[in-house]
């Protein structure tokens, strides 16, 4: 348990932005792991509030509702609901998802906004900034692109680039282009409110690099570097009208900076719930005896560890963060997870392609998170860690386990008789376990609990594996009976301390095992099955993943990978222009396939005997590794009849079949739509 005694845990996982559906990379970095605290504090009889909620303000949204013609409510409504619905049936266990559009979150980070101008914490510039004049609007964030002035990628946004990742300011960009009409853009005067954050500096400092030491080593690097490089005031103010209204005099046609309001959506979230559930929200806010901890990935460091804690630091009502437990990035099959490239494993797909398997990918996405560098997914991987930790292991175990109880026992757990050297081992592995688990928990290591949890389940398997119950109830039916009994006392801590990492298995192993409710204080222990006690029927926790499965998921991600590159492809240009009568000289007929095999000692030739209408005639070609012999013959092809006939590899070839070829490299007859007359011409 964390040293401090907390009387209540605030848990915030980053607000989703409502642009584009979840990817695994969002649930590795934030979701899974946040779920799995929370869970497993719940089981601890903590008080555990877990907030979240779509982000919808922001100019990607309104960016992309220009490019597809709707309005952005369109744009986050769907988005919404899409991403709240696949939450849930991940089994991400918040308290509530909320949406910053909701009038509940406007009036709050609106009241924010004027407690602190009233205050006089913002300072008011007025500054040029860019302007678009066809668009009449003001550049901000990513409606302005231009020129990375570190690494010189040609389209960094006003606020970041996304090639270095450096956070960048309007101005800094070389050759500056509005995102709306392309034009450059003229300066023009505007008023902002901004943040002094250089006023924050020494306070940050003593309070993360004095005060923080535990944070992950990842985040207070960043915190420090942030710091080292010296604070500047940030602007909390855009003009757009997207967005939470700015709520002073003069601010006509503002909205709050997205960074600004959306944070505060985790207050509002707060508010909402405590609306709905006839509670008070402040304990969870303002109470000193409240652990705040906030989810998010690497990229929202900045926000979470930096700029919120100095707003609320400001604010001065609100408990800061204890602990920022950031992850660093997944990605996928070895290149970066990207949602305008739709280079992802989105969530709503895979609940729908492979139903069932909601643990399966918790599983594989806790067992490989980028707890401490970036990381990658691949399906091979998943395919693995399912058929030989989940199936192999735990599944295994468990079935072992309940199928003997039940054909030996009837299924009544049977009574422990005298006990050998590897009972009291298996019963220490029991004991430890809990702690073990929850060690590794406190310190954010979930991939290293999870590897605890699965380490167990191996303790149960090699039990059984050992002691051979099977071959031993006929000669010595007393000795099976203890070693069903510490088989099943397994199962059922597994049950109890599987259930944050795999909520539904552990709802399936908790019926099976027809247990109450059991919380984490009584795990660790053999007596959470009396003998006598009666279990259910055994049902497969996990099934084989088969390869064509699989194999169907990287096809996918190879055709997103062709079609990108069919995207960027550009046609080669024309080549010189020619008059009628060179293209009259080339003779091309259609021509039908009628014999084809492969040539010897040559990966690419075909050799092709083609009806040309004028004669049957052997055409070498270069297609062996783009078609299989036997599948094109009787196929129609264009063959341009009078080129000069030339030797290949010893044969001759009379004349050339014109084959299309695609971007990716891939060849292609070019065909008549129906079949013709061989010999037919091609004018
Ligand atoms: N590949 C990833 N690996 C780990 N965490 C990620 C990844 N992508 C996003 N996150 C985290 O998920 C949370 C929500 O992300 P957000 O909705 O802001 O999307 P994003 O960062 O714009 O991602 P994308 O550009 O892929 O849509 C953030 O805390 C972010 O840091
Ligand atoms: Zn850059």
């Amino acid at each position: 348990m964390p040293e401090k005694k907390f009387d209540r845990h605030t848990i915030t996982a980053a607000l989703p932005y409502a642009n584009g559906p979840v990817h695994i990379g969002h649930l590795a970095g934030v979701y899974v792991p946040a779920d799995i605290y929370a869970r497993y504090l719940r089981s601890r009889k903590r008080d555990v509030l877990f907030v979240c909620g779509s982000d919808e303000h922001g100019v990607a949204i309104t960016l992309r509702a220009r490019k597809e013609g709707v309005t952005p409510q369109e744009i986050v409504d769907k988005y919404h609901t899409l991403i709240k619905d696949s939450f849930e049936k991940l089994g991400i266990s918040f308290d509530i998802y909320s949406r910053t559009s909701n009038k509940i979150h406007h009036e709050t980070s609106s009241e924010m906004f004027r407690e602190l101008f009233e205050k006089g914490v913002f300072e008011e510039k007025t500054s040029e900034q860019y302007y678009d004049e066809q668009s009449k609007q003001f550049l901000a964030d990513r409606y302005i692109i231009g020129t990375c002035p570190n690494c010189s990628y040609d389209q960094a946004y006003g606020d970041q680039c996304e090639k270095c990742g450096s956070s960048l300011s309007p101005s800094e960009l070389i050759n500056p282009r509005s995102a709306l009409s392309g034009d450059k853009p003229v300066l023009k005067e505007t008023t902002h409110w901004y943040f002094p954050m250089n006023d924050y500096e020494n306070w940050l400092r003593q309070w993360i690099l004095e005060g923080h030491k535990e944070w992950k080593s990842n985040v207070y690097g960043q915190c420090k570097s942030w710091l080292d490089g010296g604070l500047m005031p940030r602007a909390m103010t855009r003009d757009l009208d997207w967005g939470v209204k700015v709520p002073v005099k003069g601010a006509e046609g503002k909205v709050l900076y997205v960074w600004f309001d959306a944070p505060i959506g985790y207050i509002s979230a707060t508010k909402e719930w405590a609306l709905e559930n006839n509670r008070d929200w402040e304990p969870y806010w303002k109470d000193e005896n409240t652990r705040l901890l906030h989810f998010i990935g690497k990229d929202n460091i900045v926000f979470h560890c930096i700029i919120f804690p100095s707003i609320l630091h400001a604010d001065g009502s609100y408990v800061l963060p204890d602990n920022v437990p950031a992850n660093e990035f997944l990605n996928l099959e070895g290149n970066k997870i990207s949602t305008s490239k739709n280079w992802a494993v989105w969530l709503h797909e895979y609940l729908e392609e492979l139903p069932g398997k909601e643990d399966v990918l918790r599983y594989v996405l806790c067992a490989n998170a980028p707890e401490t560098k970036d990381n990658d997914f691949t399906w091979k991987d998943f395919q693995t860690r399912n058929n030989s930790e989940l199936v192999a292991i735990f599944g295994n175990f468990i079935n072992r386990s309940v199928v003997l109880t039940n054909k030996y026992y009837d299924g009544v757990v049977p009574e422990r008789g005298e006990l050998y050297d590897i009972d009291h081992d298996t019963i220490k592995k029991i004991k430890e376990a809990p702690e073990r688990i929850a060690k590794s928990m406190e310190a954010f290591r979930f991939r290293e609990a999870l590897s605890e949890f699965i380490d167990l389940a191996r303790t149960g398997n090699k039990y059984l594996a050992d002691t051979e119950p099977w071959k031993l109830i006929k000669e010595n039916p007393e000795r099976v009976k203890t070693i069903m009994n510490i088989g099943l006392q397994i199962a059922a801590n597994l049950a109890v301390l599987g259930e944050p990492f795999l909520p539904y298995t552990s709802q399936k192993l908790v019926d099976m095992l027809n247990m109450d409710k059991v919380y984490w204080d009584k795990t660790g222990s053999i007596d959470l099955l009396t003998s006598g006690h009666k279990i259910n029927k055994a049902e497969l926790l996990f099934e084989k993943i088969e390869d064509d499965v699989i194999q169907k998921q990287v096809q996918k991600l190879e055709n997103t990978k062709v079609a990108n590159e069919l995207e960027n492809v550009k046609a080669a240009p024309a080549k010189d222009e020619i008059t009628f009568d060179d293209f009259v000289k080339m003779d091309i007929r259609v021509g039908t396939i009628l014999e084809a095999e492969k040539v010897r000692k040559s990966k690419k030739l075909l050799k092709l005997k083609v009806d040309t209408g004028i004669d049957k005639r052997t055409v070498l070609s270069g297609i062996a590794e783009h078609y299989a012999p036997e599948d094109i013959i009787g196929q129609q092809v264009s063959i341009l009849v009078n080129l000069a006939p030339r030797k290949i590899m010893g044969e001759e070839s009379q004349g050339m079949i014109l084959m299309a070829e695609n971007v990716d490299g891939t060849l292609r007859f070019v065909q008549p739509s129906e079949v013709v007359k061989p010999g037919s011409g091609i004018s």
